[in-house]
């Protein structure tokens, strides 16, 4: 059997930088700020920094850039000069992915702490990504982002049949019918029911998708949340309430997911029919998103991702 001799981390083009812990519902990243985009950060060195045992721990690695110094998000500035910063996101495994609704919102509250940008409560500022630029509100309890249009990953095949992927995980008994959405990254949305067993499933190793969208996806288990007589609140009357956990790819179980959130409720709320609201919480054990379907300035569907989003600590690495 081999052994595995556990070495001194070497921390490369991290070693002697400054770190900033953050997280948003529960999903948790690790922050750098690099403004010219120097560092080099290969895969292994980003998944040895968020490992929970022989690393910092995180869900997340992100990288504050100045998106003029990208060549590949320079372009951002031309239809909108005010997207300085540029979030450079990359899963626990060192994977890169295109978009991450909690990151946004950390991001934001990242580069405030650091004192890079300013943004009064109301407030509103641009920030690049690699699925275009979000727009992002300062609010009471935390931030509001505008994710864009979400559509659907298999085109019509959903809008014909209401599902269009199988999903088999540990704890589902049967495969299950899934909807796949992009919310700039990729998500397969999988409903229980009222009698699902959102609690009883194991979500430790990847569920299986087929057909799996091309760049991999997360996996988001879905019930709706039970709302008892007493919370007959008319104010919340109108807003649709689902439950949610999530696999996410290039991490494996997280306590949130923003972007899982929004798919979650486009899909809930495409599978509801023209009645369904168009205002949701999504509760996930991390805490609770809200997500809200409005109308953009292009006339398209746009998704609000709104929640809080927090700071917790330094670390210096050696
Ligand atoms: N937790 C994020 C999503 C992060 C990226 C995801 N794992 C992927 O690979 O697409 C969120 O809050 O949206």
């Amino acid at each position: 059997m081999a052994t595995h001799v556990y070495e001194a981390p070497v921390w490369g083009d991290l070693t002697a930088k400054t770190l900033t812990k953050g997280h948003a519902t529960g999903n948790d990243f690790i922050f750098i700020t690099d403004p010219l985009g120097e560092l080099d950060l290969p895969a292994e060195l980003i998944a040895q920094v968020t490992d929970r045992h022989f690393g910092i721990g995180a869900d997340g690695f992100i990288r504050a850039v100045k998106t003029k110094n990208l060549d590949f998000a320079s372009h951002l500035l031309e239809a909108h000069p005010e997207a300085t910063w540029f979030m450079d996101y990359r899963n626990g495994d060192g994977s890169i992915a295109e978009m991450c609704g909690n990151g946004v919102r950390a991001f934001v509250d990242y580069l405030l702490s650091e004192g890079l940008i300013e943004l009064e409560e109301g407030g509103r500022l641009l920030i690049g990504t690699r699925a275009g630029v979000k727009a992002v509100a300062k609010t009471d309890t935390g931030y509001a982002i505008d994710m864009g249009p979400w559509g659907f990953i298999n085109g019509d095949m959903a809008r014909d049949n209401g599902t269009d992927a199988q999903v088999t995980a540990k704890g589902l008994k049967t495969p299950r019918g899934a909807l796949s959405i992009t919310m700039g990254n990729p998500h397969t949305v999988v409903m229980l029911g009222t009698d699902g067993k959102l609690d009883g499933l194991n979500l430790h190793e990847a569920p299986k998708v087929s057909p799996r969208p091309p760049e991999g996806t997360n996996v988001e288990f879905v019930v709706p949340e039970e709302i008892s007589a007493e919370d007959g609140d008319p104010a919340t009357e109108n807003i649709g309430q689902i439950r949610m956990r999530v696999h996410e790819r290039g991490v494996g179980e997280t306590l949130s997911c923003g972007t899982g959130a929004c798919a979650a409720a486009a899909a809930t709320r495409f599978w509801g029919g023209d009645e369904a609201p168009d205002e949701w919480l999504v509760r996930v054990p991390g805490g609770t998103l809200a997500v809200t379907f409005v109308l953009g300035p292009d006339e398209l569907e746009h998704v609000v991702l709104a929640g809080p989003a927090t700071m917790v600590g330094k670390i210096l690495l050696g």
